[in-house]
């Protein structure tokens, strides 16, 4: 089975209007027309981005509630992410799970709602350094997978990015040698937990430091089907990324 490659840029909390539209008019053009591009945008810029981008390339908001309307100030539902025309939503990234403690228990809450209500999802997980060096890799990305497992029906819509905690904003990026290890673990543990056709057919993206340097290297191990990738993400190189596999 051919897996479409998936590139997802987390602009996280940067940009403003005048560098979203600079950013938006460097992906107007030139893209690997064989790849999926997803940009994840704050929330206040989405609907600008979304007028800025062309109709190929996705828009993700880079979080959101679990349920669709009430007193919760300051969050965001994904009913309100697909009125304004976004039609993803970047969920358990680790900067959720760190700073604003999100648990995987809410973070299925939030995947389970999210396609329910029709959006797609970029499911986020990975293991910090001192569960890496403690030989925990496995036992955490496998966790977070099974909470993950527990709130989805249908794995369509949805995209799993495997972002060790190490490699995130630091430079250190995961070999590739490294990377493919745990994605091969996960598709064997998604084939024995879920089912053989979703293993064959989900994309994992590889996030953590992933430049234009580096992409084409991790792009070519075979259960690497694509990048979420951050600082890069604001900068020109960020097409080359998207096009690791031309
Ligand atoms: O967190 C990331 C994408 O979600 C990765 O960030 P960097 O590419 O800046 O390391």
């Amino acid at each position: 089975m051919v897996r479409k490659f998936c590139v997802g840029g987390n602009w996280k909390m940067n940009g403003d209007k005048a560098t979203i539209t600079e950013i938006c008019k460097n992906l107007s053009s030139g893209l690997d027309s064989n790849a999926e591009v997803v940009v994840g945008v704050p929330a206040p810029y989405l609907q600008f981005a979304r007028t800025l981008l062309p109709a190929s390339i996705g828009v993700a908001g880079q979080n959101c509630y679990k349920v669709a309307k009430g007193a919760f100030t300051g969050e965001i539902s994904p009913a309100m992410l697909k009125d304004i025309g976004a039609d993803w939503v970047i969920i358990g990234h680790s900067e959720r799970r760190t700073i604003f403690k999100e648990t995987d228990d809410l973070i299925a809450e939030k995947v389970t709602h999210a396609l329910a209500e029709g959006l797609k999802v970029i499911a986020c997980i990975g293991e910090t350094l001192e569960e890496r060096e403690a030989g925990q890799t496995e036992t955490v990305v496998f966790r977070q997978t099974k909470a993950l497992a527990g709130a989805i029906k249908d794995w369509t819509n949805v995209v799993i990015a495997y972002e060790p905690v190490w490699a995130i904003g630091t430079g250190k990026t995961a070999t590739p040698e490294q990377a493919q290890e745990v994605h091969q673990s996960l598709r064997k543990w998604i084939s024995e937990n879920v089912s053989g056709s979703v293993a064959e057919s989900v994309r994992i993206q590889y996030g953590g430091s992933v430049t234009a340097a580096n992409c084409r290297e991790l792009a070519s191990k075979p259960d690497i089907d694509g990048f979420l990738v951050g600082g890069a993400s604001l900068k020109p190189e960020f097409k080359d990324i998207v096009n690791a596999r031309q």
